[in-house]
């Protein structure tokens, strides 16, 4: 069938590429030798011929067939001179291709005259013989030749053979029937081999082109696989079934700290364990498990993650995926900073990163493993609750930084103090817990307590200074105060809350009453919150007289609570609560406001010239707002600044002279006045004093109440007012309750008293009562001593 299909013989390939079509054009032109031959021979055989037969018509055949035949070599030597990167479209190569087909068929065309002519005009049998011989050449030769393309090797058989077959027909004899026969029959197969022929190279065209083409789609895909497997931040190795290194990386080495050098395809993975090894990346025992995981896991043909020491102390992960073909392929990881970073995440979620203790979570394990040790009366420990006195205000007053120092030492000097069996933890602020391994008897106990409470109260150097601190200790004994270690926790800190509110620094054992104490101070705190706004606060006055005219010259403002159950209660009972809780911001920008607006409301009843004096905690000190509180007070009263008076106490500012200072200064420079109270209880620098902007001293209750009696209390008091004196300061003395004090102030220069000598703190109507009756009185002695007509 596909003999007779002209059509798809003649018909060109549809998938006919440009590239196959440049090879087909190539295959016509390339075989130029024996073109070269083919048309020498053919045109020399026929000159020859036509000189024999002396035949004119023959000789012009032959010259036909020689000029074709240059023209031909001419085009073949055009072609292979042409610019073949700029000649390859498909327009160019069409080009060559026709007029390759014309000079063949003009070629094939000469022949078929020739043999016309041959045929025609003359019987000589040697002439047809000759003609015959070099037309069936040349067939034969075009069509192996041209069968690349197949219209060509056809025109060209036809050409040839068709004039032949006419021409023999025509001589109507018997042996050229024959002739003319056999030609046909050679026409036929030469047909059929120029098909199979062609078809055979176009398929080896074809597949030489895909072959070219996938080698250089795997050569790209080559490429990439390589550039992914030296680009990918990991290690990889795929390994075959009996463990070889198929394919490897060099992250690898990387991954293990060694050198690319010790690991190559084709080694055997005990080799690369090995290479590992001596390379000093490994150890004998990390190499051996490094090979038994790998084939352990090729075995099991499962997934699986090895974590491999290294020798310098990193680790290596070495994660292993089987595949079907039996092998597998490994990733290798450097996770050490990844395993540094896990650890310190799980020591930061079990310990507290200020101080390295154990952390609440940690600490509240541990005391439960210890309960459940000793459960069953297996064995007995104290728990103490340690919690320091006036951390807040330490660290208001100094700053963060010095309360972290703080924290910091005081946790030193507890790990220090204890034994290796006991246990110390921060739960957070300034609390820490101790856990008293075998410390079964009260006594015991609280002998630790107070070593611990001493350690803690040893000066020690914060922000550049000596900073003394002390702490409260709650203790706890398991199992008499708790058989549990929620019970014996909040135990110990009811006992911690009770030595607060027995004066601090101390150590006290639980006890139902420490149960009943915590109770109270907390609900004192919820109390306090709502006090602002229930308006249970009241403010009471203490006069302040001067020494030398006997004037009443200002009065301090204190607080005092009316709670709705406890009845009126004293500072001492709240003020220490709001200072923790941070209440006693609102509540003194209460005061202040309230003490101002009395101020107004006395001058507007007719009272004369008396200044207020409102007290400063060190949390409202340190509170950002407190200028802008100051002022707003004084403009809410329509006051002027120099009628209030602002009393700090010592402490505040003993620590520090940065912040502290700035604070005053600011506060100063809105016009108010600035009193130190309480002092000579403190440690304040003379050096620190000179630098506050005060105005006026107070001399400690607690030196006046001795003051006659106790010479050390009379030293102080005679420095303190020399130095109000030398620093031009007035000096106020506090809490004078006889007349014998008052006496000797007075003969030593203090400028004014206050103390329940001549007045108690009184409510707002008793103090403008007591104001008026006591200028009154004033004015009458004055006028029966005669001052007042003298000073008239
Ligand atoms: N034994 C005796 N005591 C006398 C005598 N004269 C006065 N006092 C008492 O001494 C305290 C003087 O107040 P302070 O030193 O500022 O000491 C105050 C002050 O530090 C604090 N406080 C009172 N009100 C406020 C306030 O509004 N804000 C702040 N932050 N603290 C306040 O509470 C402390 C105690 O205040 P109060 O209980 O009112 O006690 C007052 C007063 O009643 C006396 O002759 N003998």
């Amino acid at each position: 069938m596909q003999l007779f299909s002209l059509k798809r013989f003649f018909r060109k390939d549809p998938r006919l590429t440009t590239d196959v079509l440049a090879d087909l054009v190539d295959s016509l032109y390339a075989p130029f030798v024996s073109l070269v031959l083919g048309a020498a021979s053919s045109a020399s055989l026929t000159f020859a011929v036509a000189l024999y037969a002396d035949l004119p018509q023959i000789a012009y055949c032959s010259a036909l067939l020689a000029f074709v035949s240059c023209v031909r070599v001419g085009a073949v030597l055009a072609y292979r001179r042409r610019d073949r990167a700029k000649d390859r479209s498909r327009a160019a190569l069409t080009k060559w291709e026709a007029i390759y087909a014309v000079g063949a068929y003009a070629f094939s065309g000469a022949l078929g005259a020739l043999d016309v002519v041959a045929l025609r005009d003359t019987n000589d049998a040697v002439v047809h013989m000759l003609v015959l011989t070099v037309t069936t050449g040349c067939t034969a030769g075009a069509v192996v030749r041209n069968s690349g393309v197949r219209h060509i090797a056809l025109g060209q058989l036809l050409f040839n053979v068709a004039p032949v077959c006419a021409a023999a027909l025509a001589r109507n004899e018997a042996a050229y029937y024959i002739l003319a026969f056999t030609f046909f029959v050679f026409t036929v197969s030469a047909f059929d081999i120029c098909f199979y022929q062609s078809a055979n190279m176009l398929r080896v065209l074809y597949a030489r082109k895909q072959t070219s083409k996938l080698a250089q789609q795997l050569e790209e895909r080559n490429k990439r696989f390589d550039a992914a497997l030296n680009n990918m931040p990991q290690g990889l190795c795929m390994l075959d079934g009996d463990g070889r290194l198929v394919v490897t990386n060099a992250r690898v080495a990387n991954a293990f700290g060694t050198s690319a050098a010790n690991i190559s395809a084709g080694q055997t993975i005990e080799a690369f364990a090995s290479s590992l090894q001596a390379s000093g990346a490994l150890t004998q025992e990390s190499a051996d498990l490094f090979v038994r995981e790998i084939f352990v896991n090729l075995r099991a043909g499962r997934t699986a993650c090895t974590l491999i020491p290294r020798r310098d102390g990193g680790v290596v992960s070495a994660t292993q995926a089987a595949q079907e073909d039996g092998g597998a392929v490994v990733i290798y990881e450097d996770v050490t900073e990844r395993q540094e970073a896990e650890a310190r995440v799980r020591y930061l979620a079990t310990h507290d990163a200020l101080t390295g203790l154990p952390n609440r979570a940690l600490f509240t394990r541990l005391l439960r493993e210890k309960v459940d040790a000793c459960r069953g009366g297996q064995g007995r420990f104290s728990l103490l609750f340690v919690d320091l006195d006036r951390f807040k205000a330490i660290n208001d007053t100094l700053g963060h930084a010095a309360g972290d120092a703080l924290l910091r030492e005081v946790s030193a000097r507890l790990k220090t103090c204890l034994r290796a069996c006991d246990a110390v933890a921060r739960l957070g602020g300034d609390e820490f817990v101790v856990i008293l391994h075998d410390m079964d008897t009260p006594r015991n106990a609280v002998r630790v307590a107070e070593s611990l409470l001493a350690c803690i109260a040893a000066p020690m150097p914060i922000a550049g200074q000596e900073c003394g601190v002390s702490a409260s200790i709650g203790v706890a004994l398991y199992p008499c105060d708790g058989a549990d270690d929620e019970t014996l926790l909040r135990n110990a800190d009811s006992a911690m809350y009770l030595a607060k509110a027995e004066g601090k620094g101390v150590v006290r054992l639980f006890s139902p009453k420490a149960k009943t104490q915590t109770l109270q101070g907390l609900t004192l705190e919820n109390d306090l919150r709502r006090a602002i706004k229930r308006d249970e606060f009241l403010l009471v006055y203490q006069p302040k007289r001067c020494i030398a005219t006997g004037a009443i010259t200002g009065v301090e403002a204190l607080l005092r609570w009316r709670h709705p159950e406890l009845g009126l209660l004293p500072p001492d009972r709240f003020i220490p609560i709001a200072e923790e809780s941070g209440l006693i911001v609102p509540m003194g920008k209460w005061v202040m406001e309230r003490a101002c607006a009395q101020h107004m409301a006395w001058r507007a009843q007719g009272l004369g010239p008396v200044s207020v004096a409102v007290n400063l905690s060190p949390r409202q000190l340190y509170d950002d707002h407190i200028v802008s509180d100051i002022c707003e007070a004084l403009a809410k009263a329509g006051m002027e600044p120099d009628w209030l008076e602002l009393e700090i106490t010592e402490n505040m500012v003993m620590q520090d002279a940065g912040d502290a200072l700035m604070v005053l200064r600011a506060i100063k420079e809105t016009g108010v006045k600035l009193a130190i109270d309480d002092f000579g209880a403190g440690h304040t620098s003379f050096a620190l004093i000179r630098q506050i902007p005060l105005d006026k001293i107070k001399i400690d209750r607690s030196f006046v109440n001795d003051i006659l009696t106790d010479p050390n209390d009379r030293a102080i008091a005679e420095a303190i007012i020399s130095l109000g004196q030398a620093l031009k300061l007035r000096v106020v003395a506090e809490g004078v309750e006889t007349e014998a004090q008052e006496a000797f102030l007075r003969e030593h220069g203090c400028n004014e008293i206050q103390g329940y000598l001549f007045s108690r703190p009184l409510e707002a109507d008793a103090l403008h009562a007591f104001v008026s009756d006591h200028n009154l009185g004033r004015l009458l002695r004055m006028r029966d001593s005669g001052a007042i007509k003298k000073s008239a």
